[in-house]
């Protein structure tokens, strides 16, 4: 395995130089509720207020990623995956990558933060090559380290005070689907598609969907898909609760941006308090099964089971 491992590591691993990311502190969530009261008060009696918080995007730079694409405008932070070729696969250093922009964007004056696709796929979810980057401390040592970036990757949504709306604009696959339950609101485009194939790859659910997906679609459905990896369409999703709207491909972006522009203008701490009302009571119960399904993950990607399926696919033996 280590010899096979370590030749797909070469062919597949991407060259060690990182672009630098300006270190970005994370902004306290938990504002006393005596300021909330405040800044909420500010916010729907003075609009000349309002609006100096929340700034269009001419006054901010376009912050570098390798793997984003994040811009700002309209009061609303988009971050877009932005490695077509691999149908916007998430890298280890993506992961990295997609934390600080969500971080930057808890504690930025946009209103609305959205999460996208560029090109013909949402996201085909976590890369598969990241396993073939096996460190000095063996494969045991890379199962830890995967699962600490997947706790504190899946936390950050957990803990994202803002609404947050993914708008999938093709298919999704993996971590990209079972985080969905974390976000705001859902659109999707007609083209997209819902698939979570945990049992095909050897693996368990991650990104709280054992939690949400039953909450959200009930045992029965959520079995389908995270048992039995049922794909679902955008109109099944819709109807089973994941996505919030459908709407045709041919009209998607523009449809959706229009609607997002005019929900980007409501008072920006209303929408977050309101968040926090609908959520916090389970942020508690969010953290502890993220810790839960990384741990089993961490056993999970050590299994034959799962070693397997990732080399299939990565010798081009299988595909979804
Ligand atoms: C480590 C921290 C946390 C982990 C959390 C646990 C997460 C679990 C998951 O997300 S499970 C889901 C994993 N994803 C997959 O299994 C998808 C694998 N990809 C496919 O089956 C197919 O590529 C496809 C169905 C998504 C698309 O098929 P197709 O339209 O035929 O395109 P290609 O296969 O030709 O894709 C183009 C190019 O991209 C490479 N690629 C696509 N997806 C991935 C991926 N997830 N990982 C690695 N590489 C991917 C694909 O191999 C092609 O490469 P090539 O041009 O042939 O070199």
């Amino acid at each position: 395995m280590a010899g096979v491992a370590g030749r797909l590591a070469r062919r597949w691993c991407r060259s060690a130089v990182r672009r630098p990311l300006k270190d970005l502190a994370i902004c306290p969530n938990q504002e006393t509720a005596r300021q909330n009261y405040v800044d909420l008060v500010s916010s729907l009696t003075s609009s000349s207020e309002s609006s100096t918080q929340v700034k269009p995007g001419a006054d901010r730079g376009q912050q570098e990623y390798e793997n984003l694409v994040v811009t700002s405008e309209d009061g609303i932070t988009k971050i877009m995956f932005n490695r077509p070729t691999r149908k916007n696969a998430i890298s280890t250093q993506m992961y990295q990558e997609i934390m600080l922009a969500l971080k930057a964007a808890s504690k930025d004056d946009s209103t609305i933060t959205v999460v996208t696709g560029n090109g013909d796929y949402y996201c085909s979810g976590n890369d598969l090559a990241n396993f073939t980057d096996i460190p000095p401390g063996g494969v045991e040592e890379k199962a830890k380290q995967s699962a600490i970036m997947l706790r504190d990757f899946v936390g950050t949504f957990i803990d994202f005070p803002k609404p947050l709306v993914a708008v999938v604009n093709g298919p999704a696959v993996g971590i990209s689907v079972t985080i969905l339950g974390l976000f705001d609101a859902v659109y999707a485009s007609d083209r997209a598609t819902f698939h979570t194939p945990f049992s095909h790859l050897g693996l368990s659910p991650e990104g709280c969907a054992s939690y949400t997906f039953p909450k959200i679609m009930g045992p029965a459905k959520a079995t389908e898909m995270l048992i039995f990896g049922k794909k679902l369409t955008a109109g099944e999703a819709c109807a089973q609760g994941l996505v919030t709207e459908v709407f045709p491909d041919s009209t998607f972006q523009k449809e959706v941006w229009t609607r997002l522009k005019a929900y980007s203008k409501l008072p920006p701490n209303s929408m977050r308090i309101s968040k926090q009302v609908i959520r916090n009571m389970e942020k508690e119960k969010l953290h502890a099964v993220n810790a839960e399904e990384s741990s089993v993950l961490q056993e999970r990607w050590l299994s034959d089971e799962c070693i397997n399926a990732t080399m299939n696919f990565l010798s081009k033996k299988a595909k979804l």
